[in-house]
């Protein structure tokens, strides 16, 4: 099981994380969010993942910036992947990934409910709540596998006490945290970090 630890704004936080078995890290730049990281911020939260794995993927998620900068942010940054949440067209997606090749598509279906994984070129999907970063749970059995397809991650609410019970139920490609590892918004739990890892990888 994938996992990917998201809203990542200290670069011990994504030491650890990865020491400890995260496969991806996210960084948010996303200025209302209580895991805002500045570009410098960012830059060494990516240092720091990759000093201690190389292969981690190291994720930049945006919401409201322009997919073109959004990317070029990316590839000046280093990290590895962009993540475009919500509502990016078509053509956002295709000028993101001539820039940046390893791009993700965030969504929910509430908004999409018809979303079919690598429809817009993205490298991976992630179903997400309605809110994003928000730790709001939403209805797994609304998802319809023939059609969304495969090799695309969850997201939304998930805790270290929900995730394996989600897993088995919706049964994704991997798993995205963010407030369910948190002691308050934006403020990272080592030790749930640690259990979160372990219950998606038990299921
Ligand atoms: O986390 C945020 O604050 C955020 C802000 C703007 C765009 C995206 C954001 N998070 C994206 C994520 O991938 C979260 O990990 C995902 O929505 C799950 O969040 P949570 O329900 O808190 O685990």
């Amino acid at each position: 099981m994938y996992v990917k630890v998201c809203g990542i704004s200290d670069p011990a936080v994504a030491r650890f994380s990865v020491e400890r078995g995260a496969d991806a890290i996210g960084v948010v730049m996303s200025a209302p969010s209580p895991r805002h990281a500045t570009p410098e911020v960012a830059a060494a939260v990516v240092r720091a993942a990759h000093e201690t794995a190389p292969a981690t993927d190291t994720v930049l998620v945006v919401r409201e910036m322009d997919a073109r900068e959004a990317a070029d942010t990316a590839v000046r940054l280093g990290f590895d992947v962009l993540q475009l949440h919500g509502a990016y067209s078509p053509e956002d997606f295709a000028a993101a990934i001539s820039r940046i090749p390893r791009v993700w598509r965030a969504t929910s279906l509430a908004r999409e409910p018809d979303v079919r994984a690598g429809a817009l070129g993205e490298e991976r999907l992630l179903l997400d709540g309605v809110a994003a970063g928000s730790g709001e749970s939403w209805d797994l059995t609304a998802i319809d596998h023939q059609r969304i397809g495969d090799g695309w991650l969850l997201a939304g609410g998930l805790d270290p006490e929900s995730v394996a019970t989600a897993v088995r139920s919706a049964r994704p490609w991997g798993v995205d945290v963010s407030s369910g590892v948190e002691s308050q918004p934006g403020v990272k739990d080592l030790d749930r970090i640690v259990r979160f890892i372990a219950a998606a990888r038990s299921a």
